[in-house]
């Protein structure tokens, strides 16, 4: 699988900065892959996305996207790249479509002319396909400042996706949404993803969308803490339980006694375990139990144990 990203030793000292922001940070995205870039605030997230995306130069280090230098061939990189900006960039005056019309235009992908009627065939067909894939053909051609902040963030991504890029940038695409346009807004991007095997590099306060990602880097004060799976994270730091209860609380304790493992009472049977599997400890009980539950650690508990580990802030 080819690497659609690849950063080597990156650093960025901003001036009169005392310290680097970055680090000298390594990594790699692999090609299709859903890479969330997790950390507290001013970890380095925005820094590093902006000098992926050609927005800021860097200090020291290499960095390839899709093969091209980011320094030597920043036009291929931008060619390659959609990006979504924590802060919405549409201009408000102007119709939706006309935002993306000015975009791809920009992009050096059609002349631009006056009306949506006068675009080239091609261009008219691939706005209405990716309006209808999230349902907004109808706000199409409404100003921008009329439609709700979801809606507004679903036209960015048209817009990021209108020159059919590798790699989709988005960083905390969905702060300041509600539940429901959060939803949304991912069942889209994962149809996205889908349908044209795109590069998702993700950057986002809410540990939760990261759960089904295929990989986790977290960065803390500019160097890389953890890379891997959100389940190798999970493995790696949470504690396992299994809850136990019985009629017979007394005896289920003594049993769990004689076997030699740990566990405390709180309003159940807690049964932390290591080098042994729940399935194990279950099939050695004789006890009649009346609950047997698995803690499920989510991402978010792992993450913050994570930063409270490795000595960092989690706000
Ligand atoms: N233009 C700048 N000049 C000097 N320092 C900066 C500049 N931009 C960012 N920094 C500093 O660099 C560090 C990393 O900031 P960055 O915005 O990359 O963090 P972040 O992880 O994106 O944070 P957040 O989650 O709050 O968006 C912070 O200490 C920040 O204060």
């Amino acid at each position: 699988m080819e690497k659609m990203i690849h950063v080597e030793n990156l650093v960025k000292q901003y001036d009169r900065a005392k310290t680097p922001s970055v680090k000298g940070i390594n990594f790699d995205v692999k090609e299709g892959e859903f890479f969330a870039f997790l950390g507290p605030n001013g970890a380095g997230k925005t820094t590093t996305i902006s000098i992926l995306t050609t927005t800021l130069s860097k200090t020291s280090g290499n960095v390839t996207i899709a093969g091209s230098d980011i320094d030597k061939e920043a036009k291929h990189v931008r060619e390659n790249v959609g990006i979504i900006f924590q802060q919405p960039s549409l201009d408000p005056q102007l119709s939706a479509e006309e935002n993306i019309r000015f975009h791809a235009c920009l992009y050096g992908m059609y002349t631009y002319r006056p009306t949506f009627k006068m675009m080239p065939k091609e261009y008219r067909k691939r706005v209405l396909e990716l309006a209808e894939i999230i349902g907004i053909q109808d706000a199409l051609f409404k100003p921008i400042k009329k439609l709700s902040g979801g809606m507004q963030r679903k036209f960015e991504i048209i817009r990021s996706l209108i020159h059919t890029p590798k790699i989709l940038f988005l960083d905390e695409p969905t702060q300041g949404l509600d539940a429901v346009s959060r939803r949304g807004l991912w069942d889209y991007l994962n149809t996205v993803r889908r349908e044209n095997g795109t590069t998702v590099f993700l950057t986002t306060h809410y540990i939760d969308e990261a759960e089904h990602v295929d990989r986790v880097c977290i960065i803390n004060q500019g160097l890389i803490a953890f890379n891997g799976t959100p389940d190798l994270m999970k493995q790696n730091l949470l504690k396992q339980e299994v809850i136990l209860d019985s009629d017979n609380r007394l005896a289920l304790t003594n049993e769990l006694t004689a076997m030699g493992m740990n566990h405390r009472v709180e309003d159940h049977v807690i049964v932390p375990y290591q080098d042994i599997t729940a399935q194990e400890i279950i099939a050695k009980l004789k006890t009649k139990l009346t609950l047997l539950k698995m803690q499920e650690p989510t991402l978010e508990d792992a993450y913050i144990e994570y930063l409270l580990r490795t000595g960092g802030e989690t706000v």
